[in-house]
C-alpha cells in the first residue's frame, strides 16, 4: 500500500464530497495547481453513501462541501473506515470543535504547521476570515481587550448563499442589497468569538449585495476607548506585524483609500487588511476586503490541502481568477 493509501504510486488521491457545489467546483478548479488526483464522483451518486465510501477509501484526502449536517454525516463515514482519510470541511460544523483544528495558517506563528500534522481541519467561515484577521493580532497585542463591546458590519457577494441563492439573484436581478441575521445570532458570531479570542460576542450585522463574489468586514472602533489610546498607525503595525512576509495577507500602508469596492478581489485568493482614521476625532475603521469563494472559502481550502498533503503552497502572487 502506498502512503496515499490508494495502491497506486501517483500523486495523493482527493476526493471533493459536494465537488459540484459553489465551494467544490472553486477547489476543483485550483486543484490544477497541485500535484494530486481528483477522485470524482459520478454525478448521479453523488448523495449516494455508498458511492461515496467507495471514493473516500481510496483518497489521502476527503473534502466535504456540504451543508452542516450533511457534513457531519459524512466525517461519521470517513471516520469509520479502516484506514480514514485525513478530513478538511468547509461547513461550519466543526470550526470550533476542539477535535479539529482551525484552516487558518496566518492565525497564529505555527498555525501552518498545526494544520500541516492534523488529521481533521475546518476551514473558516468567509466572514469569519476577516473578522478574524482584522481582530485576533489586536487582541493578541493588547490593542483591543477581549471583553471590548464589537460591531462588525458585512456585505458579502451573493455566491456566499451557495447555489439557491445565485440562481435566486440570476433569475430576480436582486435584491441590490440585503441586509440579513436581525435576530443578532448569525452561525459566525461563535466562530468569530472562539478564533479572535473574544470574551464577549459581537454584533454582527452581514449583508449580501447583488454583485457575485467578494466582500468587505468592517469593524469601527472609538480610539479612546482602547487601552492607551492607540492611534491608527498603532494598529495597523501591529496587523503588518502579524502578516509580515505573507502573500496571502497584505496590510495597506500609507495613505488609505478613500473608498472600497467589494468586488475588487474577485476572483484572488488574497485579502487586504486596512486600518482607516480620523486622529482629530479619535474613530477607526478595520476593514478586509476578501473574495468570499477566494480566500473566504476554496482560495484557503487549496492553502490547507497543500499543507496537509505536505505540498508545496501555490503563490497567489498576481493571480486573477474572475
Ligand atoms: N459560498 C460561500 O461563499 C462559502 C460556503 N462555505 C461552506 O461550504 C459549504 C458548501 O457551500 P456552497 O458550496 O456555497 O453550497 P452549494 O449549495 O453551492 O453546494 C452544496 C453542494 O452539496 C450538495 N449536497 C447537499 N446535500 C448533500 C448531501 N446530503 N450529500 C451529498 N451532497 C449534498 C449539493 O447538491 P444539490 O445542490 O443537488 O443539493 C451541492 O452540490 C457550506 O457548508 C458553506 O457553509 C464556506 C465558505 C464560503
Ligand atoms: C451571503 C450568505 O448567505 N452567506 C452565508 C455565509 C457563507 C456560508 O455559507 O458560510 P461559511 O462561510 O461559514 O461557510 C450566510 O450568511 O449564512
Amino acid at each position: 500500500m502506498t502512503a496515499d493509501g490508494s495502491g497506486h504510486d501517483a500523486a495523493p488521491g482527493i476526493f471533493i464530497d459536494g465537488e459540484a457545489g459553489t465551494t467544490g467546483l472553486g477547489i476543483r478548479e485550483r486543484l490544477s495547481g497541485l500535484p494530486v488526483r481528483l477522485l470524482s464522483i459520478d454525478p448521479a451518486r453523488r448523495k449516494d453513501p455508498e458511492a461515496r465510501r467507495a471514493l473516500m477509501e481510496q483518497a489521502a484526502l476527503v473534502v466535504l462541501c456540504l451543508p452542516d449536517d450533511a457534513s457531519r454525516e459524512a466525517a461519521a463515514l470517513a471516520a469509520s473506515l479502516p484506514r480514514p482519510p485525513k478530513l478538511l470541511d468547509a461547513s461550519t460544523a466543526f470550526r470550533v470543535d476542539p477535535g479539529w483544528r482551525y484552516g487558518f495558517p496566518e492565525l497564529a506563528p505555527g498555525q501552518d504547521a498545526a494544520v500541516a500534522a492534523a488529521p481533521k481541519v475546518s476551514n473558516p467561515g468567509c466572514y469569519p476570515t476577516g473578522a478574524i484577521a482584522l481582530l485576533r493580532p489586536l487582541v493578541e497585542a493588547g490593542l483591543v481587550p477581549p471583553d471590548h463591546p464589537l460591531s462588525i458590519n458585512a456585505v458579502s457577494g451573493y455566491s456566499g448563499g451557495g447555489r439557491q441563492m445565485i440562481e435566486r439573484h440570476e433569475r430576480d436581478g436582486g435584491p441590490a442589497f440585503h441586509l440579513y441575521g436581525l435576530s443578532l445570532e448569525h452561525k459566525h458570531v461563535p466562530e468569530i468569538e472562539h478564533h479572535a479570542r473574544l470574551a464577549r460576542a459581537p454584533i454582527f450585522v452581514p449583508s449580501v449585495g447583488h454583485f457575485p463574489q467578494g466582500m468587505i468586514v468592517s469593524i469601527p472602533l472609538h480610539l479612546a476607548d482602547l487601552p492607551g489610546r492607540p492611534d491608527a498607525a498603532a494598529l495597523r503595525e501591529a496587523l503588518s506585524a502579524r502578516y509580515r512576509g505573507s502573500d496571502r495577507i497584505t496590510v495597506l500602508t500609507g495613505a488609505p483609500p478613500a473608498g472600497l469596492a467589494a468586488e475588487e478581489l474577485a476572483g484572488s485568493d488574497r485579502m487586504e487588511l486596512a486600518v482607516h482614521g480620523n486622529a482629530a476625532r479619535g474613530h477607526a475603521l478595520l476593514t478586509a476586503r476578501l473574495d468570499n469563494l477566494g480566500k473566504g472559502a476554496s482560495g484557503a481550502a487549496v492553502q490547507n490541502i497543500a499543507l496537509m498533503l505536505g505540498l508545496p503552497v501555490p503563490d497567489v502572487a498576481g493571480e486573477r481568477r474572475a
